[in-house]
């Protein structure tokens, strides 16, 4: 039977809301994660350093009895973040970065930054004390096609602001397309992006070919082909820059089958067999704990878990719910249209 060692993995973007909802999904992420960096785009978002610490209590209150889970809590960055909170936030180690959301690019951002130049002073303070910004990096102009989003934004935005503030260390999110893996690539410092399990999987045929897919319908969208091919590369390419983000984004099934279904896609539970078997058809699994379990934790200055995890590849295909339920309704797991074979053991 083959199997592998990694030390225990960590997501460095996870979505794991409030409520019910919370309830519902943290242990789907606890059971296979050390820690993972939480999004603040609650509804409100959770915007200053007493936000998070509240959060923090309810997601701790929320974590199964016996898990070990470290949640690294994150800002939401608005036009009139306070820097005194934020550095705060920081010192007394709350607060792992923050995140900037161009206003109205994805669910719950319609209170992001609108004017970088009203952030500046925040970005400045962040760049002096060496806290990260993490980046939903797609711009939210009408005349942009969405295909093109996360390309614009690194030329118009990104590029600018790093130019201007070379010392700000950015974490690039959910990067899916070549363009972004090239930025990265070809950047020297302070600059590194993170990968979801999804944007290994598909590329944009899946949510549109056959009929409309909303259970493959995420922000930043899937692009073509060759973009996702350009994803998994870097994954594999054991390049440090490059690490797990899962990006899983639970909603209640009725918010995304309907007229208007919301972007995100559930990935927490089925994460690890999904990238075991991404490894190994690209000959890389002895570059996965590179992966999920060494690169993030190096890039924002923390230690690799301690822990391990062993993943074994079964010979029967293992068998995930095709939905979790929880408090706040059904909620589809990710279904990567292959079977899996690797199990966490
Ligand atoms: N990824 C998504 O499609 N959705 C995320 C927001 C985000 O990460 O952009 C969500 O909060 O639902
Ligand atoms: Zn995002
Ligand atoms: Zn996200």
């Amino acid at each position: 039977m083959q199997s592998i060692t990694i030390r225990r993995p960590d997501d460095w973007h996870l979505h794991l809301r409030d409520g019910e909802m919370l309830k519902g999904v943290i242990g789907d992420t606890s059971r296979h994660f050390a820690r993972a960096i939480i999004m603040p785009n609650l509804v409100p978002p959770v915007v200053t350093t007493a936000d998070a610490a509240a959060y923090r209590e309810r997601i701790m209150a929320a974590l199964p009895a016996g898990d070990r889970f470290q949640p690294l809590m994150t800002l939401y960055l608005t036009e009139h973040t306070n820097p005194d909170d934020v550095e705060e936030g920081k010192a007394s180690g709350l607060i792992t970065a923050v995140k900037l959301y161009p206003a109205g690019a994805t669910t719950n951002s319609h209170g992001g930054v609108r004017d970088i130049e009203k952030a500046m002073p925040v970005l400045e303070r962040m760049a002096r004390i060496g806290l990260p910004l993490c980046v939903h990096g797609e711009v939210t102009t009408p005349e942009v096609d969405i295909f093109d989003r996360e390309a614009v934004f690194i030329d118009t935005v990104l590029d600018p602001l790093r130019n201007r503030l070379p010392e700000l260390k950015v974490t690039m999110e959910h990067v899916t397309t070549k363009d972004g893996i090239d930025y990265i690539r070809n950047s020297k410092t302070n600059l590194a992006g993170s990968i979801t399990t999804h944007h290994l999987i598909i590329n944009r045929n899946a949510i549109l070919v056959g009929g409309i897919k909303p259970h493959y319908y995420c922000l930043p969208v899937a692009k073509r082909e060759h973009h996702r091919l350009a994803l998994r590369a870097a994954a594999t390419s054991g390049d440090a820059r490059f690490f797990l983000g899962t990006d899983s984004a639970p909603h209640v099934d009725p918010l995304k089958e309907c007229a208007c279904g919301c972007a995100g896609i559930y990935t927490s539970i089925n994460t690890m067999s999904c990238l075991a078997h991404v490894f190994e058809e690209e000959n890389a699994l002895d570059r996965l704990e590179a992966f999920s379990s060494l690169n993030g934790p190096a890039w924002y200055g923390l230690p690799a878990n301690q822990d391990t995890m062993r993943l074994v590849r079964r010979e029967t295909p293992l068998s995930y719910p095709p939905r979790i339920e929880t408090g706040a309704g059904p909620v589809t797991v990710f279904d990567p249209m292959f079977p899996l074979h690797w199990d966490v053991a």
